[in-house]
């Protein structure tokens, strides 16, 4: 029976944890906070459960148009209940994923994990435990490993978070009150759902953008509706803005641009990336060298250099998704106990921004079918002319369909809606499949929905030659 250690039980550790107790391996997690990692208990699900409030509170502001009267000086926010429930769900969340990989009959060690090969080359592996509840440790013989230990925010040495008035992510839920005026200094996917989670909470919000806009590594069509949602809300974005340091004031923060701009703000958040949790595991016990940034570099079936390693999720620095980790992990379970496995593809990814509205993008991108990397056809649906997007008075957002220019095969799009990430499964499942437009013009959309727009949007890519 091969015996698998997996360091980290985030979505990358626990969805390999579950291939590979289901091909009958011995299976140990060592995990030193909660299964589910980061993402369970600090990153993706606090995030998106805050959403879910700041959320509805947005959308009270919109009923008046649809005919409901709200008092919303009546409306407030209850942050430690928001809080709570944000904690509580983190919590439960993990409880339910280790109950459901200790039901499959995976060990699951509560510690820290390091390898610790006598020296570099050998067949088997050995990891180290140091366990949490007394600080013994035990050593772990392993036929495989998986290193899934994920990572940390990145902290600016001029920007220390204290939790008080300089926050990273980790530390919002743990404030008492809303903060007077936020200033929020990184604009990639983190920095921007919680600019717009903030404003939509009624904070004064300004994003601190070191590119010449938000989500530079997003849509661009895509970012400008974002950015057209913060200017009519209020929330400001300060442009070309590095921050270089930023620091506590009698009553707040001031952050401190490069080029000697100063914001002054109630609080600070830092949103500026993350660092893999690569140091101090021991890998030079095993011969593995990290790459640039800390990252692990792996194939696209989670190999690294050291045959029996396998590494996956946001150590690898691979798209840092919660899909892709697990992906990653599987594969790497399937690949190691010898099941016919296909790599990753990348270009098949689904993810979504969780601002309001929302970003949903899969396959090519815009900005590849334009610099000519990529040949294809595209059309822009604006959402404005959908009857089901009339009716529910959504003004902004759009489709965005790319097919390949000879056999309209599916290559990518774009969703920007208030539910773009229900809404790109579609486009994606025809990434996957190689669908063609055709394929979706062909099929029966509701009337009135907004996905009408996805069909129609095959529908306007079709070509007739044969008519010629
Ligand atoms: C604010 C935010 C929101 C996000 N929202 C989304 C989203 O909506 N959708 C999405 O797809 N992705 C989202 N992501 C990205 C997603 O959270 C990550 O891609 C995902 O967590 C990666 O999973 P992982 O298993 O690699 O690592 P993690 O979830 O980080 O888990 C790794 C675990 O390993 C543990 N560990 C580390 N070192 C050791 C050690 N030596 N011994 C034992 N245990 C160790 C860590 O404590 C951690 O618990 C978001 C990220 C952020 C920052
Ligand atoms: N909904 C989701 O799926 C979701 C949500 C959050 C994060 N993520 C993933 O996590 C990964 C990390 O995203 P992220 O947004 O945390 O990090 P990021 O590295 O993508 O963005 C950080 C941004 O901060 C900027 N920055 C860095 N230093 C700065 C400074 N001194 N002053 C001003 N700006 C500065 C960078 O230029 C960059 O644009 C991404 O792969 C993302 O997709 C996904």
């Amino acid at each position: 029976m091969s015996r698998i250690v997996i360091m980290g039980g985030g979505p990358a550790g626990y969805e390999a944890a579950l291939v590979a107790a289901q091909h009958g391996a011995d299976v140990t997690i060592v995990e030193r906070d909660g299964l589910g990692g980061a993402c369970v208990l600090y990153d993706c699900v606090p995030s998106k459960t805050f959403i879910a409030s700041s959320g509805a509170l947005a959308k009270m502001h919109d009923l008046g148009e649809l005919g409901i009267n709200t008092d919303l000086a009546d409306t407030a926010v209850d942050l430690p209940t928001v809080h709570g429930r944000v904690k509580g769900l983190a919590l439960a969340q993990s409880a339910d994923i280790r109950a459901r990989v200790q039901r499959e009959g995976v060990r699951v060690i509560n510690g820290e994990a390091r390898f610790c090969d006598d020296e570099p080359g050998l067949a088997t592996h050995k990891v180290s435990v140091t366990h949490a509840a007394d600080g013994t440790v035990e050593a772990l013989n392993a036929d495989v490993v998986l290193i899934s230990t994920g990572a940390t925010p990145r902290v600016l040495p001029g920007a220390v978070p204290d939790g008080e008035r300089i926050l990273d992510w980790r530390q919002l839920y743990d404030l008492t009150d809303l903060p007077e005026h936020l200033a929020v200094i990184g604009s990639g996917v983190t920095g921007a759902e919680f600019a717009s989670a903030y404003t939509e909470m009624g904070v004064k919000v300004t994003v601190v953008s070191s590119r010449d806009r938000v989500l530079p590594h997003e849509d661009a069509d895509a970012a400008a509706v974002l950015e057209e949602v913060f200017s009519q809300r209020g929330t400001t974005v300060a442009k070309r803005a590095r921050a270089e340091r930023v620091e506590r004031t009698e009553k707040g923060v001031a952050v401190h641009l490069a080029d000697g701009r100063v914001i002054e703000a109630s609080h600070a958040l830092m949103t500026v990336g993350s660092v893999p949790n690569t140091k101090d595991i021991g890998l030079e016990r095993v011969g593995i060298e990290p790459g640039p940034g800390g990252f692990i570099t792996v194939d696209r079936v989670s190999r690294t250099s050291v045959p029996g390693v396998y590494a996956a999720g946001d150590c690898t620095g691979v798209l840092m998704l919660a899909s892709v980790a697990s992906m990653q992990g599987r594969i790497a379970m399937w690949h190691a106990l010898g099941e016919g496995v296909a790599p990753i593809k990348l270009k098949t990814v689904a993810a979504n921004v969780f601002t309001h509205p929302e970003i949903a993008t899969v396959g090519i991108s815009q900005q590849a079918i334009d610099s000519g990397e990529v040949p294809a056809r595209t059309i822009m649906l604006p959402l404005a002319t959908n009857a089901r997007a009339k009716m529910e008075g959504l003004r902004r957002g759009f489709v965005k369909l790319f097919c390949r220019p000879a056999t309209g095969v599916v290559v990518g799009g774009v969703v920007v809606a208030p539910t773009a990430s229900e809404l790109i499964l579609p486009i994606a499942l025809a990434v996957q499949n190689q669908l063609t437009v055709d394929h979706l013009a062909l099929t029966f959309s509701v009337y009135p929905s907004l996905s009408g727009s996805i069909t129609e949007a095959g529908r306007q890519l079709m070509r007739h030659d044969d008519l010629d």
